[in-house]
């Protein structure tokens, strides 16, 4: 299945029709340079593009009400003078004839979205959409937002299709005020946002966007606010979140959908957000979602005005959801102070609401948040602050993000003689000759192995070689001893100049230490054996009382100890070991193995135990791309787990600061 773009020319057909600084931004530019960057990168060739309609009242009606419904439906027929006056009514937006068409065209192309991947037509799409919606509440229009596109396409999914759970991921770096009270007393949405907020400093200047406010009722815990009280953060301050609030609770929330408002002014280079985030950073973002909800996942833009990174921003979404490998992070300096107390702040308000939260080190709650700003008048300002705003952003530039070339073949596997191949995976042929850095390892390693395991691991260094070339994207491999093909892969690879491992190795097992002391090879051990004490920077041994069976232990350890980890190690290989008698469920299996495709540019090479060869057909289908079926509804997991992890988190978060989700206490 596909990926679904819906973009049509007549949403740029309206614009600012009078002098107002707040609302100049939103020009028809921003979707003319976003599509055509797509155009240009050949993307529109590689999507389904669907076309757009106009939503009718009803559906405009599940979030509306009628008098703003009929207020709106006036403007095409207003005169200049009269437009200028209906405007006045609302906040930081304005209206044009032709904007009403455009706001129908908008909520239609979401409801576009919505009804193909909920078909099954397509796996995901984007709509690139104006004007905006996440602004826009009941009776009011607010932010160049006219009506709610995404809060009516999740209300639309969940009345035509009956879908349980939503997930609305707000990445725009304004605060969807919206789309949170649209749904704050529901629990079946799961709204998250984070917003340039500086201590209600920043607009829209609600106290309702601050961390405390966790939804109402029945909806308590199905709203997160995580709010930036300073600009300038970067890719370690967007992936913290990530890993340490939001995708902890969306495994354990288990949506059926995932929308986002896809807004780029959180880009760098835009004078709204004013961070530092690089595009690429959106197709990580774009691509830890997408193993939620079965892949089923609607971007629909919402804000961006710096056109050159809004244009990149979108490709890179766009690049995502077609499937190409990630591009690789660099220099992830981990999260800043402030991050780290509104990621504190967040996860202690939301902790009675969400047991992956439970057993997380005690936590203060800041008073960050209760600074309230000095009466709004310029007189408390003291001169620095003032000459502070006026003084313009200087002229942030930044590197072209890198081309992601996806390799001819995206999978090959070494199968021992008698193991079908599964469908699309390439099988290497067996005319690999014996390399000859074989003959020595022989010499080493394989003294008294029989010549079947030579040739294999022949062939597994080939593997390693074609993706070392960008010829295969990832490998899977089958062989005698998984254990011993490890460490002679992980001494292969080791040993040319610019590599680094990340081995991830499930089940019991024992690492041999001389692979760990280079500092090229991070070594994360998953297994029910407690190895603790054997610990190092480089080795961390997770070891769950219940063993890889308890999913939600083993969860809370992907999300936050394994994904800042790679992240952080930044490897050229991932080599995914599981050892036999794991016990890790399939599901849990093909969840690890998706998630671990967010690095090397998705160099994945995945090791199986012979015995275990029933795990080749779901294994091979996660390194084809297809998305990992759920893990459902995750329970609390075991509190000396959560406790084990906490305890690695705090030994390793000295050398690994992405693992780092609370203030230190000293000044
Ligand atoms: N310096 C100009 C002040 C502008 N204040 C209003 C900002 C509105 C942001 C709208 C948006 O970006 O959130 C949307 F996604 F809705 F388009
Ligand atoms: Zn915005």
């Amino acid at each position: 299945m596909g990926t679904a773009l819906i973009y049509d020319e007549e949403m740029t057909k309206y614009k600012l029709l009078w002098v107002d600084p707040a609302c100049k931004i939103e020009v028809p530019e921003r979707l003319t340079v976003s599509h055509g960057a797509l155009v240009r990168n050949g993307l529109t060739d590689r999507c389904i593009c669907l076309p757009v309609r106009e939503a009718v009242d009803a559906e405009i009606l599940l979030v509306h009400s009628e008098e703003y419904l009929e207020a709106v439906k006036q403007t095409p027929h207003m005169t200049l003078e009269d437009l200028k006056e209906f405007t006045l009514q609302y906040g930081d937006v304005y209206f044009h004839p032709n904007i009403y068409h455009c706001a129908k065209l908008a909520v239609g192309s979401a409801l576009q979205l919505v009804d193909s991947v909920l078909m099954g037509k397509v796996k995901n799409g984007m709509a690139l959409v104006r004007p905006p919606g996440h602004h826009s509440m009941r009776s009011a229009a607010n932010g160049f937002c006219v009506f709610n596109n995404v809060a009516i396409a999740a209300q639309y999914a969940k009345q035509k299709y009956g879908v349980k759970r939503i997930l609305i991921v707000d990445w725009d770096i304004h605060h969807g005020q919206g789309v949170q009270y649209c749904f704050e007393d529901d629990p079946s949405v799961l709204y998250f946002s984070w917003h340039r907020y500086e201590h209600q400093k920043f607009w829209p200047n609600l106290k309702d966007s601050d961390y405390d406010i966790v939804g109402k009722g029945e909806g308590a815990g199905f709203n997160i606010n995580v709010p930036w009280n300073k600009v300038g953060m970067e890719n370690s301050d967007y992936l913290s979140v990530f890993c340490h609030v939001l995708l902890p609770i969306a495994y354990e929330f288990c949506p059926d959908l995932v929308l986002v408002c896809a807004g780029f002014d959180s880009a760098i280079g835009d004078l709204e957000g004013e961070m530092c985030a690089t595009p690429d950073i959106f197709a990580h973002l774009t691509y830890l979602l997408m193993n939620l909800a079965e892949g089923k996942l609607c971007a629909v833009l919402e804000g961006g005005y710096n056109l050159t990174s809004l244009a990149q921003s979108v490709c890179q979404t766009v690049q995502t959801l077609l499937g190409d490998p990630l591009p690789p992070l660099t220099n992830l300096t981990g999260p800043c102070r402030s991050t780290l107390e509104s990621l504190q702040c967040v996860r202690a308000a939301h902790r009675q609401h969400w047991s992956c939260l439970r057993h997380a080190v005690d936590l203060p709650t800041f008073e960050i948040s209760t600074i309230r700003i000095k009466s709004s008048g310029e007189e408390n300002k003291d001169e620095a602050e003032v000459w502070e705003e006026q003084k313009s952003p200087e002229e942030k530039i930044w590197p072209e993000p890198p081309k992601r070339v996806s390799p001819r073949v995206c999978s090959a596997v070494v199968l021992p003689d008698g193991v079908v191949c599964p469908d699309a995976c390439e099988r290497l042929s067996s005319s690999e000759d014996l390399g000859p850095h074989l003959l020595t390892l022989k010499k080493d390693f394989l003294k008294d192995a029989d010549d079947s395991a030579v040739t294999a691991l022949s062939r597994v260094f080939s593997l390693i070689d074609k993706m070392k070339n960008n010829e295969i994207r990832n490998g899977l491999a089958l062989v005698g001893d998984a254990a011993m093909t490890m460490t002679c892969v992980v001494q292969h690879v080791a040993a040319e100049v610019d590599s680094r491992v990340f081995l991830v190795c499930v089940g019991n097992g024992n690492i041999p230490g001389h692979i760990i002391e280079d500092g090229k090879t991070l070594v994360v051990q998953i297994s029910g054996e407690d190895t603790e004490e054997q610990g190092s920077k480089y080795y961390v041994p997770v070891c769950l009382k219940k063993g890889c069976t308890d999913t939600s232990g083993f969860a809370q350890a992907m999300f936050s100890l394994l994904l800042p980890l790679g992240y952080q190690h930044n490897p050229s290989l991932v080599l995914l070991v599981r050892m036999p008698g794991s016990g890790v469920c399939d599901i849990m299996w093909q969840q690890l193995t998706a998630l671990l495709q967010s690095f090397a540019q998705g160099h994945t090479l995945v090791l199986l135990q012979e015995d275990d060869k029933a795990c080749v057909g779901p294994t091979a289908s996660i390194l084809l791309g297809n998305p990992a079926p759920p893990l459902g509804q995750l329970p609390a997991s075991l509190k000396e787990d959560a406790e084990a992890v906490e305890r690695l988190r705090s030994r390793l978060q000295a050398d690994w600061n992405l693992l780092l989700a609370t203030a230190p206490e000293n000044g």
